[in-house]
């Protein structure tokens, strides 16, 4: 509420936003938003400490209302700092209250080797950025010390003008997402000061020595990468939330089968979020007083991957869930596009995804010896008894009443996460013995194998966190509405993975496609009548939704009469109208 308010307020905000601005004054509208951003209480951090479940209210309703904007606030005022936070020491701590350009003598040299190793499409590049936080390979005397992040002077503060040594400049317009302005950066032997290391994990002495707290490279590697999971985590709730968008308006408009598999996902996706936002703060929070050090490690690990999935997975429902929402009403084009990138930065996808795999295909070798398998929030628990869930997994039911059951539905994943975890282990085993190098077997197997294991494992989780969610509801219509979307979702997910149910001889005979179609139906049929109550619960309020279709009244063709009616261009002949006339007999040439 605080935060419409503020916007309802702000002069930054009251502008038509039916009305269509040009490209350098979306650009400038998003910029002074972002920064009327930084005024809103509720989104300062000791207003977040205060309650871990702020961010993710916080993130939906900022990003349904302009995304642009949000997510430049964020780049600056959020990643910027939680960088410098997470992997700067003290004497980075005054670019947080005022970015200036650093002064010293020993000296790191910036260096692209040529355009390949060009940055593109970082946040705020393009026009406005005074400093960026860049990741390079950290070399000393010819020896590499892997990727370091350094706090990078781009642009003289006082005149925004770039400095000598580096190239930089605007990636242009995009299919979305405008008011941002993504550049590009090249570095030709740039130096910056060497207290410009973000020194936490490394460090170089002022004779030139590197020197670290974390021995081993890799957990180096994955310290300094730990920052970034914030990013993923917050763009799997901006996926629910623009998927919610698309579908108040659609559902609103024209609550439909095809429409309804989503509501589930979008429900499932929020429990989700609001669980794993409030999760990852807490972390970021003992991790920098420094407390409950003994589990940070894991959970990081463990956040890592489940980040790597959730923000993929999140990212694609709703993508399909935004255009079935387009071809079933309108005006979500904004909304698609927006999205769109929510598929690529942060990680692409298909990329990304892999870092779940990767984390999944250790645990084999634990399973075949039997061991106990305890992560700290539980994702992976199951595996321990991997090799039972295996022995034993077979498709029993004969009734839509055991096909919904949730322990039914959850044992189906657990069954699929342990085949397809096997499956990729040997399929990636036989690659290397072939004499592929690591990043073949990998690639070779991502397809069929680690993403099909990645999507499974995250889709257990989501389903198990909404479990949790249904088991505290105390009112038994809630719980019964609840439990619906939980299975119209897990069935619903279901029918992709139907051929490695036929693979892996969980299923046999056609007893199980059936079932699941008629299931799936019956569970749509049943859940018609509910669908706008539901996304009414969820749904943003008109002033941040601007949709004409989807308003809260239901006046549909109330508000298309006007909004047709009162378009400048819908009655006005074109300024160019004396081109398509044929002047020898006053008739149209069309
Ligand atoms: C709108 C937008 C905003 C962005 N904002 C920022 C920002 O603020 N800050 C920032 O630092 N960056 C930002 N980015 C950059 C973004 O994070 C990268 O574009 C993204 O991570 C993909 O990396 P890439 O462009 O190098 O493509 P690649 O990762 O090279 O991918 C290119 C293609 O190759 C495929 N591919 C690559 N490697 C593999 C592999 N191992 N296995 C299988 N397929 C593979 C991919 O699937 C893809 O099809 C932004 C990008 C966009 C589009």
């Amino acid at each position: 509420m605080k935060f419409m308010k503020h916007c309802k307020k702000c002069p930054d905000y009251i502008t038509d936003r039916s009305s269509v601005q040009t490209f350098d004054e979306t650009r400038r509208l998003a910029v002074r938003q972002a920064m009327s951003h930084k005024d809103i209480e509720i989104l300062s951090l000791s207003s977040i400490i205060q309650n871990l479940k702020r961010p993710a209210a916080a993130t939906r309703i900022m990003m349904q209302f302009s995304p642009a904007s949000t997510i430049k606030y964020s780049v600056v005022f959020r990643l910027f700092t939680a960088a410098i936070t997470n992997m700067g020491t003290e004497r980075h701590y005054h670019y947080l209250d005022d970015i200036e350009d650093g002064k010293g003598t020993k000296n790191f040299i910036l260096n692209s080797s040529d355009f390949e190793a060009a940055k593109c499409w970082a946040g705020g590049l393009g026009q406005s950025a005074t400093h960026a936080i860049v990741y390079a390979q950290l070399i000393l005397k010819g020896i590499s010390y892997g990727l370091h992040a350094f706090v990078v002077p781009i642009r003289d503060p006082k005149n925004l003008l770039p400095y000598t040594g580096l190239i930089v400049g605007d990636m242009g317009e995009k299919i979305g997402l405008n008011g941002i302005d993504n550049g590009f950066v090249v570095f030709n032997k740039y130096p910056i000061p060497r207290e410009n290391l973000l020194n936490k994990f490394g460090e170089v002495t002022e004779d030139g020595e590197y020197v670290s707290p974390i021995k081993d490279p890799n957990k180096r590697h994955g310290a300094a990468l730990g920052s970034l999971s914030a990013g993923r985590v917050n763009i799997t709730c901006i996926c629910e939330a623009m998927g919610i968008k698309a579908l108040t308006i659609a559902i609103r408009y024209a609550a439909q089968h095809r429409l309804l598999p989503y509501l589930a996902a979008a429900y499932v996706l929020r429990e989700f979020n609001t669980y794993f936002i409030e999760v990852f703060y807490q972390f970021s929070i003992d991790t920098n007083i420094g407390s409950k050090k003994d589990v940070l490690p894991d959970l990081g690990m463990e956040i890592h991957a489940i980040s790597s999935a959730c923000k993929s997975v999140a990212g694609w429902i709703m993508k399909d869930a935004i255009q079935e929402c387009r071809e079933a009403s309108s005006g979500i084009g904004d909304v698609r596009n927006d999205h769109d990138a929510n598929l690529t930065y942060e990680g692409e996808n298909h990329v990304l995804i892999q870092q779940t795999s990767n984390w999944l295909l250790k645990m084999w070798p634990l399973i075949l010896n039997e061991e106990k398998i305890s992560t700290p929030l539980k994702s992976a628990d199951f595996l321990s008894d991997g090799l039972e869930i295996l022995r034993k997994g077979k498709f029993t039911a004969f009734t839509f009443e055991e096909i919904c059951a949730p322990e039914n539905i959850i044992s189906i994943y657990q069954w699929l996460t342990c085949y397809l975890l096997k499956r990729s282990y040997y399929k990636v085993e036989t690659e290397l013995k072939s004499g592929k190098s690591n990043f073949w077997a990998k690639n070779n197997s991502h397809v069929y194998h680690c993403k099909n294991l990645s999507i499974v494992f995250i889709q257990h989780f989501f389903l198990q966190r909404m479990l949790s969610k249904i088991s505290e509801a105390e009112d038994p219509a809630i719980k019964n509405v609840l439990t619906n979307l939980f299975v119209l979702y897990g069935l619903w997910s279901l029918e992709k993975h139907i051929p490695t149910l036929y693979h892996g001889e969980f299923a046999q005979g056609p007893t199980l496609p059936n079932l699941l179609q008629h299931s799936i139906l019956k569970l749509c049929a049943d859940l018609k009548n509910d669908a706008v109550s539901l996304i009414d619960a969820v749904a943003p309020p008109d002033f941040i939704l601007n949709s004409i279709l989807g308003a809260s009244d239901g006046m549909v063709y109330k508000h298309l009469e006007s909004a047709i009616y009162s378009s400048p261009y819908a009655m006005e002949r074109p300024k160019w109208w004396k081109e398509i006339i044929n002047w020898k007999d006053n008739k149209s040439k069309l």
